[in-house]
C-alpha cells in the first residue's frame, strides 16, 4: 500500500531527520533524484534548453541544485527567480557555478524564455505553500501551460494544497511531479490529481519517522491479495452469495449491469429481487432471480441497493427492508436520494454499510463535498457510521474509524452512463466475500478503474464493455499479462 500523507507529517517527519544529517543534506537527496528524473525525461541533456522557475523557499533551492546538476551534463539553464532577494542563496551559488543563467520574473523575454524551454521545472511554492498562487507566479504558470515543453513540479505542482488537493485559482500544470520522502496526498486527490500529472517518488530517508498513514492507496497486489481465486474446497455458496435491488420494468439497465458486474467478480452465486427482473433473467441466465421483494429471494451475505429503482414509496419501502437486515448493504443511486431523507435508516444497522454518493448525491446529506475530498468523505462516515465511497477523479473511501482510502486508477473514460452501476455490483460482490467493508469498497475502485483502462484501450467505452473485461482486469491485477495489448502497468 502507498501511504498518503499531509504536509504537516511530512513536516513533522523531516524534523528529527534533519537533525540528525549535516546542513543541506536531505536537499542534496531532494535534488538529485529530480535532476535524474529530469535528465530521464530529456533523454539526453546536453544543449537543452531548462527554465527553473524558483520561488523564496526550499522548494526553488532544490529546483536550483537540481538546475546545477543539469548545467553540469550540458544543459542551458536558466532560473527565473520570483523573489531574489529570497532565492537560495547556496543554490543559486551552486547554478552560477555550473554555467546556469539567472534572471528575475518580470524581466523582458522571460515568457519567450519559458515557451521555448525542452523543460519547464516549477521550484516556486512546495509544501510551505499557503492559499492561491500570487499574479507573478500565476503569470509564469501560464507561460508554462502555454509552452511546449515538459512541465515538471517539484514536490508539489505550485498552487495545489499538498495537503488536500484544493486549487485555489491557477496551479502549475504539471506532467510530472517529483515528491520527497512521501507521497502528498494533494497529489492524488482533488484538483491536485490533474495538475500532478505522473508522479516520481525520491527516497531521501524519510520513511523510518513517517507515522502510521491514515489515508492509503492500494496497489495492484494489495488488490490482488483481497480477490483470493476459489479454493479447491468453495462450491457456489462459499463464495459468498450477493443480491441485487436495481432498476425497474422500464428501466431494467441498472439491473443488467449491476448484476452482471457482482457475477463477474465473484460468480458463485448472484441473487436478483425486483421489477427489472425479466431483463436480468434473459441478460443472466446465471443468476436466480425473482420479481418478489428482497426477503423473497433468499439468503445473502451482503445485498446492493438502488441504481434505477426509483424514489417512490414502494421503493423506500424496499430500502428500508434491506437495511433492516444484518448483512453489509452497498446503498447507491436512487437508495442514496432516499437515504438523505432518512438517514436514521442506516444509523441504527449494526451490519457495515457503504454509501456510494457523486458529488450532487453526496450534497443532498446537508453539505457540498467542496475542495478537501477526503475531508468531507470522512466527515459523513463519521455522522453516518457508514463506508463512503465519494466518486470522483481519484475516488476516496472513508471509514467511520477515520481511516480512508484514495483509488489511483480512474480514467476519465468512466465518466459514462452505468458504469456507477457496474461499481456497485462489483464492490456488492466483494463485500459478500465478508471483506471489511472500506477495503471491499477500496478494491472495488481499484478493479472497475483497471477495467475501465483495459476498456478504454480499445476506444470509447460504454458500461457493459466493464462488464465483459472484468474477468480479463481481474487477471490483470493478479499479474496475468492481457494478450495483445503491450500491457505496461499505471
Ligand atoms: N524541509 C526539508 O528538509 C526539505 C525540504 N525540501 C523542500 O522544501 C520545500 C518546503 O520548503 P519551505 O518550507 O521553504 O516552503 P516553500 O518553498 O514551499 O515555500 C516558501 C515560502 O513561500 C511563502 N509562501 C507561502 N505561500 C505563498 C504563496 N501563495 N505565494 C507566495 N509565497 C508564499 C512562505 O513564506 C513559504 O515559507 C518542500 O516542498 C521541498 O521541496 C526538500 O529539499 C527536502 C528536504
Ligand atoms: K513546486
Amino acid at each position: 500500500m502507498i501511504g498518503l500523507f499531509t504536509a504537516d507529517e511530512v513536516r513533522a517527519a523531516e524534523a528529527p531527520l534533519l537533525a540528525a544529517t549535516p546542513p543541506g543534506t536531505l536537499m542534496q537527496r531532494a535534488a538529485t533524484g529530480l535532476a535524474t528524473v529530469c535528465a530521464r525525461l530529456l533523454g539526453s541533456t546536453y544543449g537543452r534548453r531548462v527554465v527553473l522557475l524558483v520561488g523564496g523557499g526550499n522548494n526553488g533551492g532544490d529546483a536550483l541544485f537540481a538546475g546545477a546538476s543539469l548545467a553540469g551534463r550540458g544543459a542551458r539553464v536558466t532560473a527565473v527567480l520570483l523573489d531574489p532577494q529570497r532565492a537560495h542563496p547556496a543554490g543559486l551559488a551552486a547554478l552560477r557555478r555550473a554555467g546556469g543563467r539567472v534572471a528575475a520574473a518580470g524581466d523582458r523575454g522571460t515568457d519567450q524564455l519559458i515557451a521555448r524551454a525542452d523543460l519547464v521545472l516549477d521550484g516556486m511554492l512546495g509544501i510551505g505553500g499557503r492559499g492561491g498562487l500570487r499574479p507573478d507566479a500565476a503569470e509564469l504558470t501560464r507561460a508554462a501551460a502555454e509552452g511546449a515543453g515538459i512541465t515538471v513540479a517539484v514536490d508539489v505542482p505550485s498552487g495545489v494544497d499538498a495537503s488536500t488537493g484544493a486549487v485555489d485559482g491557477v496551479a502549475f500544470p504539471a506532467m510530472h511531479t517529483v515528491t520527497f520522502g512521501a507521497v502528498k496526498r494533494g497529489l492524488v486527490v482533488g484538483e491536485g490529481r490533474g495538475h500532478a500529472g505522473r508522479v516520481h517518488l525520491v527516497d531521501i530517508g524519510l520513511a523510518p519517522h513517517l507515522p502510521p498513514p491514515g489515508v492509503r492507496q492500494l496497489t495492484d497486489p494489495d488488490a490482488a491479495a483481497r480477490l483470493e481465486p476459489p479454493s479447491a474446497g468453495d462450491d457456489k455458496y462459499s463464495q459468498g452469495v450477493v443480491g441485487v435491488v436495481a432498476g425497474s420494468a422500464t428501466y431494467p439497465g441498472a439491473g443488467v449491469l449491476c448484476t452482471g458486474a457482482a457475477l463477474r467478480t465473484r460468480p458463485g452465486l448472484v441473487r436478483y429481487a425486483g421489477a427489472a427482473a425479466e431483463g436480468v433473467r434473459a441478460a443472466w441466465p446465471e443468476a436466480i432471480v425473482t420479481a418478489g421483494r428482497p426477503g423473497e429471494a433468499g439468503r445473502v451475505q451482503a445485498w446492493v441497493v438502488g441504481p434505477g429503482m426509483g424514489t417512490d414509496d414502494a421503493a423506500r419501502d424496499v430500502l428500508a427492508e434491506v437495511l433492516a437486515t444484518d448483512v453489509p448493504v452497498l446503498v447507491d443511486a436512487d437508495a442514496l436520494t432516499l437515504l438523505a431523507r432518512e438517514p436514521g435508516l442506516v444509523r441504527r444497522r449494526s451490519a457495515p454499510t457503504v454509501l456510494t454518493p457523486h458529488d450532487r448525491e453526496f450534497e443532498r446529506f446537508g453539505a457540498p463535498v467542496g475542495a478537501d475530498r477526503i475531508g468531507a468523505a470522512r466527515r459523513l462516515a463519521a455522522e453516518l457510521g457508514a463506508v463512503v465511497l465519494l466518486k470522483g477523479d481519484g475516488t476516496v473511501v472513508a471509514d467511520p474509524d477515520g481511516t480512508a482510502f484514495v483509488n489511483g486508477t480512474g480514467t476519465a473514460d468512466l465518466a459514462t452512463a452505468g458504469t456507477g452501476d457496474v461499481l456497485s455490483g462489483i464492490a456488492g460482490a466483494l463485500l459478500a466475500t465478508g471483506l471489511p467493508a472500506a477495503e471491499a469498497a477500496a478494491v472495488a475502485a481499484h478493479l472497475h478503474g483497471r477495467t475501465g483502462q483495459l476498456a478504454a484501450r480499445r476506444g470509447p467505452l460504454i458500461a457493459g464493455d466493464l462488464v465483459r473485461r472484468l474477468p480479463e482486469a481481474v487477471g490483470r491485477v493478479r499479474g496475468i499479462p492481457v494478450d495483445g495489448l503491450g500491457d505496461s502497468g499505471a
